[in-house]
């Protein structure tokens, strides 16, 4: 069974349509990226899944349960930190944890667990109004985690971070999701983060989830760009080499697209048959590049 089940979601403010037949299923461990600019709609399903934004249509089901037909079980299967955590700021970090854990009838053992991974240290006794950003990031995370959800959504949690907190709490975030089995659907701006971190990674443009498979496809290859003077006369002798899996061309540019493994092979061909160009380059289909690809339109033409 899917820990997430969101079927042909549709939601409009003010006559305005922001989110088109979403669909998204997440398995258990599956960690789930998603991406896009500002206003794209990524706040709006987190929302719709933690049950504080009602669909227009469509349903959720997390673990199984529409939010209507169980509440409760609902609710209790997933954490979210969407937006600024809130917390009582004028608690101490630990008695944070321990009014949630009392309120959930967690155990002390499991709390203590959880302490030990989030690495607060001595600061843990401080008010919480004293944290840094860092370390509010770490006691949400630890406070999402002591109900052990099945499902984690984070709402940019990497937000005003600076590098070493991004790369922490990225560590915290897979570590936990691998000892629990549990699921996570994430967003954030930055990109390389959601690339090292997700199994999965999903863009929202224009209302609409794009297929990841585009993305798990992309990674596997590379395209290599030559600029030639002569584009026809180039095109016509390489554009049958069997190892492309598409040639496409625009302005004095010609795109290869071929398996990663398959360079070397490509470029030798290139070689034996003498194929002149004035530059040559190697793309990689990163994640950024992947981006520029769907947003910006930087794109090839087919
Ligand atoms: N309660 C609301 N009432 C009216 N419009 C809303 C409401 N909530 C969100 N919107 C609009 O829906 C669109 C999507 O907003 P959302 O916050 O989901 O985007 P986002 O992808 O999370 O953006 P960001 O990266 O800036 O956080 C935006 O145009 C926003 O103005």
């Amino acid at each position: 069974m899917n820990v997430l089940d969101v079927n042909d979601i549709c939601k409009s403010f003010d006559g305005k349509s922001i989110l088109k037949n979403i669909n998204l299923s997440i398995a258990e461990g599956e960690i789930i990226g998603l991406i896009g600019p500002n206003g794209a709609g990524k706040t709006t399903i987190m929302k719709m899944i933690a049950g504080l934004v009602p669909e227009d249509s469509g349903t959720i089901k997390v673990c199984g349960t529409l939010l209507n037909d169980d509440r409760n079980k609902y609710l209790s299967s997933f954490s979210s930190i969407i937006e600024n955590p809130s917390f009582y700021e004028m608690l101490s970090g630990y008695d944070n944890l321990n009014f949630i854990r009392k309120v959930n009838n967690v155990s002390i053992e499991k709390m203590k667990n959880i302490i030990e991974f989030i690495n607060i240290g001595d600061a843990l006794k401080n008010k919480v109004r004293t944290y840094s950003l860092g370390m509010k990031q770490r006691l949400s995370l630890g406070i999402a985690l002591l109900t052990e959800p099945k499902l984690l959504i984070l709402d940019e949690p990497t937000n005003g971070l600076d590098p070493e907190g991004v790369m922490e709490l990225r560590k915290l975030i897979t570590e936990s999701a691998k000892k629990n089995k549990m699921s996570v659907l994430i967003s954030s701006h930055i990109l390389t983060e959601i690339d090292k971190m997700c199994t999965r990674v999903l863009f929202i443009k224009d209302g609409q989830l794009i297929e990841n498979e585009k993305v798990e496809k992309d990674k596997e290859n590379q395209t290599i760009i030559l600029t030639v003077k002569d584009i026809d006369v180039i095109y016509e002798k390489i554009k049958d080499i069997d190892i492309l899996k598409k040639i496409t061309t625009e302005d004095n540019r010609i795109y290869l697209y071929v398996n990663k493994n398959n360079t070397p092979k490509l470029m030798s061909i290139l070689m034996k048959n003498s194929i002149e160009y004035e530059n040559i380059e190697i793309s990689n289909n990163s994640i950024e590049e992947i981006y520029k690809d769907i947003y910006l339109g930087e794109g090839k033409d087919e």
